[in-house]
């Protein structure tokens, strides 16, 4: 069963000009891809559809076979729990520690005490951070903070990893780091999507390509700036 679906979507913002035309695409869950387009293409609008963060103003998104756009608003937190999302600049609070970043989402949802702990220091071995519980986010290098998003974005256990220019600002070894760590997520069947205008090696990874808001088909040549 496919996971997302995408439908002839266009978004306009208000004031502003298509930045998504007629874009249709399916997503199987487990399945891992990568948006890539120049600045502009409309990578982080189509990121913010399937997480339920814009509607479109037409076609339709379709998670688990149900319309975004008809969604009850008391609906849209029951949506967004299967979703982690990973943003360039980490919105990361840094006047708490690791451990309290980490755990947050699960606070919003109600998990406290020992559950929450057992689960918050299981996200951060699996990016590697579990010595950092009590260090605060500014002495962590910048690979590190990207994990630590990484682990706070993964610790509600969604079913779906969305990242915007995960590696943007990272040198190249902390990037290759990050990719290794998205893919293996994908190995235990989380759906992983990354928006990027870097090159990466996608491996065997589904390719969208974006130009001027439009989904290019791979053989139509490459676009990375
Ligand atoms: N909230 C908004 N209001 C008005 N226009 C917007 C808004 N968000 C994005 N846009 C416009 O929509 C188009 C697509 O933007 P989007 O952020 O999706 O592109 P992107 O591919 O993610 O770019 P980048 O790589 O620079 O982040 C751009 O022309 C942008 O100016």
């Amino acid at each position: 069963m496919e996971m997302i679906r995408f439908d002839q979507v266009s978004k306009r913002y208000p004031g502003s000009h298509e930045a998504l035309k007629g874009v249709s695409f399916e997503l199987q869950q487990g399945e891992m891809v990568f948006v890539l387009g120049h600045s502009g293409a409309g990578k982080s609008t189509l990121l913010k559809l399937i997480a339920g963060i814009e509607r479109p103003t037409s076609g339709t998104v379709l998670i688990n076979n149900q319309n975004v756009s008809k969604l009850r608003p008391a609906a849209l937190p029951y949506l967004r729990r299967k979703f982690g999302l990973v943003f360039q600049d980490h919105k990361l609070l840094y006047d708490r520690n690791c451990f309290e970043n980490v755990a947050l989402p699960l606070y919003i949802n109600g998990v406290t005490g020992s559950e929450a702990g057992k689960r918050i220091r299981a996200a951060l071995d699996k990016v590697g951070l579990l010595g950092k519980e009590k260090a605060m986010p500014i002495t962590l290098s910048g690979g590190e903070q990207q994990r630590l998003a990484i682990a706070r974005a993964v610790v509600s256990r969604p079913s779906v990893l969305i990242a915007d220019e995960p590696t943007g600002n990272l040198d190249e070894n902390y990037a290759t780091e990050i990719m290794g760590i998205f893919d293996a997520f994908r190995q235990v069947g989380v759906s992983v999507i990354i928006a990027t205008h870097n090159l990466h090696d996608t491996g065997d990874a589904r390719v969208l390509r974006l130009n001027q808001g439009q989904l290019l088909n791979a053989e139509e040549g490459t676009l990375i700036s």
